[in-house]
């Protein structure tokens, strides 16, 4: 194991009560940003027992009847939202050994297939357990959906200040949730404009996902989640408690263990804030390593911060401050570069990259709803060792 490998920083905001300590927040964010990529936020503004009521629901999420998560199964969802069974998602081409639901907002899809485009699937209402298998389910988790949410975006501002930036530098990219179905409901008066029109729905998108450990009979290197950056702004992760090393980050060679720490959230950063900070923020590769055979499941719950579907992030790059791109021209880890991913990131509205994320990861999703894209991504039609049987 290589020496002198970063420890990831933990960013307390109460000592922003304090003015005289902000300067050394600010730097420690700062080097959390531009060399480390992944944080840990401590003292945030979602309620601990909000969090507490979260953590209990999870395992019980899980243990209602297979027939009754089976009626959620994401196959039923255009918009990617909903239940997927045990290795059924591929990541960067490994099959995921994780199960997991993905929930997002609360709102009325705008998407019209074959009119709009068809991004705008990411947008749609979730796939919710009924109220009396799991009661207060749904009220807890859209609120915190929601406050999640909200401390993302409180948590841009702090980026946007560690870069040196105006503090709303980032307020373009995204948009409080309340405002979001109002203004998708006031511009599909303009369907047959622009599409560019639409400018505010944005991807939101909380999973909550059960990691069990790695099956008899498995080669090693066993995947949770296979590696990949993540698309968007910024994750939040809830990582339940669990003692086995399972996130782990990509820095040079190594692979760094990122262990759950009470009280926080784990925070790490999409390619789409990279590119518009010109690679200023680094998103940092990620895995999930399957536990050792015989031991509990993990949980996890990441919530995806998105971008404003349609913009194209190729005309929004940010003007980085020179000192800013310094300190990035400086790290001590460079950015690897990856063109056919960099193409794909760049060359469409932010909405569509997300999409065609979901559309490799869940080629059974692909082959119900969007047919034309599954056949351009899947020629030989769904890999074989898929657990896929509807
Ligand atoms: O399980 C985790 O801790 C993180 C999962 C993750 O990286 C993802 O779903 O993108
Ligand atoms: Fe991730």
């Amino acid at each position: 194991m290589a020496t002198n490998l970063p420890t990831i920083p933990v960013l307390d905001l109460a000592v922003l009560s304090d003015d005289t300590k902000r300067p050394e927040f600010i730097a420690l964010l700062r080097y959390a940003l531009i060399d480390v990529g992944f944080l840990y936020l401590k003292n945030h503004s979602v309620p601990q027992e909000l969090i507490d009521r979260v953590c209990e629901y999870v395992p019980r999420l899980f243990n209602i009847p297979q027939e009754e998560k089976d009626k959620l199964l994401m196959i039923n969802s255009p918009h990617f939202m909903g239940f997927s069974r045990l290795r059924t998602e591929l990541t960067g081409g490994f099959i995921d050994h994780r199960e997991q639901f993905d929930f997002g907002t609360t709102y009325e899809t705008r998407w019209k297939p074959g009119i709009t485009p068809d991004h705008w699937g990411l947008w749609g209402p979730s796939q919710w357990p009924e109220e009396d298998l799991i009661p207060g389910f749904r009220e807890t988790f859209e609120t915190y959906l929601t406050a999640v949410h909200n401390e993302t975006i409180q948590l841009m501002s702090l980026f946007a200040e560690a870069l040196q930036l105006p503090s709303d530098a980032f307020a373009k990219f995204h948009e409080p949730l309340d405002k979001m179905q109002s203004r998708a409901k006031e511009w599909s008066s303009l369907l047959n404009r622009s599409f560019r029109t639409y400018t505010s729905l944005v991807f939101v998108d909380l999973q909550i996902i059960k990691y069990p450990p790695t099956q008899e009979g498995s080669q090693q290197g066993f995947m949770g989640n296979g590696p990949h950056y993540d698309a968007g702004l910024v994750t939040f992760v809830l990582q339940l408690p669990s003692p086995h090393p399972a996130l782990q980050m990509q820095l040079g060679d190594e692979w760094i263990d990122i262990p759950p720490i009470p009280g926080t959230f784990t925070v790490n950063l999409g390619q789409s804030l990279e590119y518009i900070t010109q690679g200023a923020v680094r998103a940092t590769y990620h895995h999930v390593v399957s536990s050792p055979i015989g031991s509990d499941a993990r949980y996890a719950l990441p919530f995806f911060q998105g971008c404003r579907l349609e913009v194209c992030l190729a005309d929004e790059v940010l003007d980085i401050p020179p000192e800013i791109l310094k300190l990035r021209d400086q790290r001590k880890y460079p950015i690897k570069t990856d063109p056919v991913r960099d193409k794909e990131l760049y060359s469409h509205p932010s909405g569509y990259v997300v999409f065609l994320r979901g559309i490799k990861s869940h080629p059974d999703i692909s082959e119900r709803h969007y047919p034309t894209l599954f056949k351009e991504y899947f020629p030989d039609g769904k890999p074989k060792q898929l657990n896929i049987a509807y």
